[in-house]
């Protein structure tokens, strides 16, 4: 299968207390497939953030490689990897960062609209769509004082996927949700994904890492160790997912 997303000896480091480097990310070489389905999982502090932040363009890396479809991004100026990610890669956090002085609808079409490749009307009707898709199209024209949190991440999951992206990047996209609502927004992923979009998410919760098909295990700043579960169907039983998965994490010493 095709290679979207490939790291090769990406190192990034910070500098702390004015002059000393604190190296968070060390060597990382990793390739994501096409429709692929990954989680990132590891102790707190090991540079799972980091990592995402940097092979998605968000963040620069110090050294090292980061080509998406085949284009090299971690050699691109800032202005062509801001359109870049605005047209091909979707994001969504923990808390759902959305701004407070638009109703929900405008926050899902935002990016759209500084995109421009489509009419005001085409894409305030596939935001519409979205949302309905969701479950929150009632919520249209409220703010964000007027939903839930589970709400309010089925509206982000909304904002990122109105450009179409070829890839979802998610840090802790549940770890603000309680269990009920976490499963509600991993059945949506399950969907996005089976739909064809290529995710990868950053995780502390096996019941997460377990719809994924691949999990990562980061420690220290190295990806040190990967775990094949295989695409996750609805008719397989998750217990059976979940207890491979945790006895692994256990050899992770996780
Ligand atoms: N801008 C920065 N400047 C200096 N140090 C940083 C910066 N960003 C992250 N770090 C450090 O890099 C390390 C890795 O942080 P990161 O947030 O990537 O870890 P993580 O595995 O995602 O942690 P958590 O699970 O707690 O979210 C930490 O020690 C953190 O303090």
């Amino acid at each position: 299968m095709t290679v979207i997303l490939e790291a090769r000896h990406v190192n990034k480091s910070h500098t702390v207390h004015q002059h000393e480097e604190h190296q968070i990310l060390k060597d990382i070489n990793l390739q994501v497939r096409q429709g692929e389905f990954v989680t990132v999982m590891g102790p707190s502090g090991s540079g799972k953030s980091t990592l995402l932040y940097n092979i998605s363009g968000m963040d620069q890396v110090s050294e090292g490689s980061v080509y998406f479809a085949g284009e090299k991004i971690s050699a691109l100026p800032e202005k062509k990897l801001a359109k870049l990610r605005l047209n091909k890669m979707g994001f969504i956090f923990q808390h759902s960062h959305l701004l407070k002085n638009l109703n929900l609808l405008d926050n899902v079409v935002l990016s759209a609209y500084l995109a421009k490749n489509s009419s005001k009307e085409v894409i305030r009707a596939r935001a519409l769509r979205l949302m309905k898709q969701m479950g929150v199209d009632e919520l249209a024209s409220h703010n964000i004082t007027q939903a839930s949190g589970g709400q309010l991440q089925r509206i982000s999951i909304c904002r990122a996927l109105i450009n179409n992206p070829d890839i979802l990047f998610g840090d802790e996209p549940t770890g603000a949700l309680n269990s009920r609502t976490t499963a509600e927004i991993m059945d949506i992923l399950d969907n996005i994904n089976a739909a064809g979009t290529t995710i990868m998410i950053v995780t502390h919760d096996v019941k997460v890492a377990v719809r994924s098909q691949r999990v990562l295990f980061m420690l220290d700043g190295k990806l040190v160790a990967e775990c094949n579960i295989g695409k996750y169907n609805k008719q397989q039983d998750i217990k059976a997912r979940e207890s491979v998965l945790s006895e692994w994490l256990t050899e992770q010493g996780f």
